[in-house]
């Protein structure tokens, strides 16, 4: 068929639609379908005679190309480099102005008359009220990206050409120009377009950025992105802030995070915006001084709106930047502290609450998953605290067997009970006199114990088993678990009045893979490990790209476990991706799985105990082996075994647990 007789169907295709017959329209994009209805409903546009091209006297031209001067300066290098991109494959390009005039333009010199007769030239206009349905027009009429392929063109003179436009926003987000790339002829199918549609997106928001940084370049611009590797290359994120942390402007990425808070706690007063540190968890201080406080001069912080981590960077307009920076104080260094993390938003938090509780005798409880360092925590927080000096007692409730808690916690007196040493025993709680009491899956202390526990905490007394007086104590107790305390308590399994004693202060550790500062983690845990024993051997970048990927369900543990076992059998002088377990080797396939111990429905119950069963069986009974293969502690195992009547065979008879 040729463009004659296509053209003519076209027309016929329209008129009908002009006549109200839009079933004809079946298989038409709806915003192709809208806009025409535009076309005839609205402009008026009359199918049955197409329009010549209308180009701009140089005149015109100057008139239109004057309010976008400046933005067609900073656009020119985008401009050119999509330009060099295109223009082997047969396209031009065309910038224009939110009227739809074609202000910039790129073509084959060659093809000059064809380009001019298809309206692909400078000063052409592509508004739709005149041209009808094209890319250009309807983009600028539904701001949004848009491709025209071919008969999608309302006009029959421009449907062999197939155009892809994106707008290009003010800070305001109202469309101020738009950019298109066109080609004069193109494969049938719409979707050869697809690929066009992503790089012209992409070209418009960095020229829409590149405006928006010129725009703003005597303002401080808070420049975000959720990976820290983009944040200075192509930090989608720009908020222009004052001095005082209010916003003055933001890109597109930008306004939809300030969307997004003010969904979540509306306005108060119409046109009101928050400030930076109300869209960020930080204080102005954290935000004015990034570029003093990494090497990177980038830092995580928590977004409010959705509870994300992104990554900032803030750019300082030049004038600030000559003038003598003020930089809030650090705080004094912790280094047990401090070692814990590097630059993660909850981590910080965690850690700051940490340094004012150090010397406090408050009761402190460490929540999170298993394996997230509740216990390195804890000694990190006696060592650097005043009783530092003093013992760190810790204790694992769920791995000693309820009988035996009792008197391991209390201690006991020379007879007070068959099976007793002879001399006694003095107990954990005891032990820790001056210094520090960790009871760790402090959710599987039983029932009875929690209300002795009360008394000590309560009375700083401990009464050992068989005495008569009780003996004073001074600790400070902190406590653990990855249990859902208010569960428990819902349950009746744990004591409310025990819980509030032992909770005077929690700190909350985040699951590995929420972290911002993996990588921190994996190096610092490696090069622990590589020192242990004494070796060289390297990480290579494609493991600890792996690393890095993996969801770790049993967290720090099991990326210590994974890089001990790398360790241990890699041949080498570095670790490769494939020295790794395998299953960290697939990166991001593999989804979060979460160690949850919390009681499952029964049949999820039976799998577990099959499951645990059949890897006992299989390691012969070597807990620390099964531990070490689900990424879990010790007592973990021996709280499931429990949990499900599991005994190892020389154990039936004597029914006892060891740690
Ligand atoms: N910040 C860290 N740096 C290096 N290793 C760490 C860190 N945090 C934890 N680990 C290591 O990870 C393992 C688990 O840590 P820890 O026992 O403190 O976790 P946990 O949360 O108490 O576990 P569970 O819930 O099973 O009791 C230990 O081998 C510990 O040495």
């Amino acid at each position: 068929m040729n463009l004659r007789n296509e053209q003519r169907q076209h027309i016929e295709t329209l008129i009908r639609l002009s006549e109200g017959q839009a079933k004809h329209l079946d298989g038409c994009r709806e915003v192709i379908r809208r806009s025409w209805e535009r076309c005839v409903g609205e402009y008026r546009l009359d199918p049955g005679r197409p329009r010549p091209v209308r180009v701009l006297t140089q005149q015109a031209l100057k008139e239109h190309r004057e309010p976008v001067d400046e933005l067609l300066h900073v656009a020119r290098a985008g401009v050119d480099q999509l330009f060099a991109q295109i223009a082997p494959l047969g396209y031009v390009l065309l910038l224009t102005d939110r009227r739809g005039i074609t202000v910039d333009f790129r073509g084959q010199p060659g093809q000059d008359p064809a380009l001019r007769k298809a309206g692909l030239y400078l000063g052409a206009d592509w508004d739709e009220r005149y041209a009808g349905t094209c890319a250009v027009g309807t983009c600028v009429h539904d701001a949004q990206a848009i491709t025209c392929h071919q008969s999608e063109h309302f006009d029959a003179t421009h449907i062999s050409l197939t155009c892809t436009a994106a707008p290009i926003a003010d800070p305001q987000g109202n469309v101020i120009a738009v950019l298109d790339i066109s080609a004069l002829q193109s494969p049938r199918s719409h979707e050869s377009q697809n690929f066009g549609l992503s790089l012209v997106s992409l070209y418009a928001r960095m020229i829409e950025d590149a405006y928006f940084l010129h725009r703003y370049r005597d303002c401080l611009i808070l420049r975000f992105d959720t990976a820290r590797e983009f944040v200075h290359l192509n930090g989608r994120g720009l908020i222009a802030i004052e001095e005082d942390g209010s916003v003055i402007a933001a890109n597109g990425e930008g306004r939809s995070l300030l969307d997004a808070h003010l969904r979540r706690w509306p306005a108060w007063t119409p046109g009101w915006v928050p400030s930076a540190t109300q869209l960020f968890e930080a204080e102005l201080g954290d935000l004015l001084s990034i570029p003093a406080t990494r090497d990177d001069q980038i830092r995580a912080f928590r977004v409010r709106a959705n509870d994300s981590t992104c990554f900032v960077t803030l750019i300082e307009p030049r004038s600030r930047r000559l003038a003598p920076r003020v930089v809030p104080p650090s705080p004094t260094p912790v280094p047990a502290l401090d070692r814990l993390a590097s630059d993660d938003p909850a981590m910080h938090r965690v850690l700051k609450l940490a340094r004012r509780l150090r010397n406090e005798t408050v009761s402190v409880l460490i929540t999170g998953e298993t394996g997230t360092g509740k216990e390195v925590l804890a000694r990190a927080l006696h060592d650097s605290g005043s009783r530092a000096d003093g013992p760190f007692v810790a204790v694992n409730c769920a791995a000693i067997p309820e009988s035996l808690i009792e008197s391991e916690l209390f201690g006991y007196l020379p007879g007070a009970f068959t099976g007793g040493r002879s001399k006694g025993m003095r107990g954990l709680i005891q032990q820790a006199d001056g210094g520090t009491l960790f009871l760790d899956e402090i959710g599987d202390m039983p029932l009875p114990l929690q209300t002795r526990l009360l008394r000590v905490l309560a009375e700083r007394e401990v009464m050992p088993l068989g005495a008569e007086k009780a003996v004073r104590v001074d600790l400070r107790v902190i406590t653990a678990t990855h249990r859902d305390m208010s569960e428990l308590i819902a349950n009746g399994r744990f004591r409310e009045d025990l819980y509030y004693r032992l909770n005077g202060a929690q700190l909350r550790l985040p699951a590995l893979r929420d972290r911002a500062d993996r990588h921190y983690v994996i190096r610092s845990v490696y090069e622990a490990l590589v020192a242990e024993r004494d070796s060289d051997v390297r990480l290579r970048a494609d493991a600890m790209s792996a690393l890095l990927a993996y969801a770790w369900p049993g967290n720090i543990r099991q990326l210590r476990n994974a890089l001990d076992f790398a360790l241990a059998t890699v041949e080498g002088e570095e670790i490769t991706v494939h020295d790794l377990p395998e299953e960290c080797q697939g990166g991001l396939a593999i989804a979060p799985q979460v160690i949850d111990a919390t009681p499952q429905p029964a049949c999820a119950d039976d799998d577990d105990a099959q499951a645990l069963h059949a890897l006992l069986q299989e390691t012969g009974w070597n807990v620390s082996l099964v531990a070490r293969r689900l990424g879990v502690s010790r007592p973990t195992v021996y709280r499931r075994m429990r949990r499900h009547g599991l005994v190892p065979p020389n154990r039936r008879e004597a029914r006892c647990w060891p740690e």
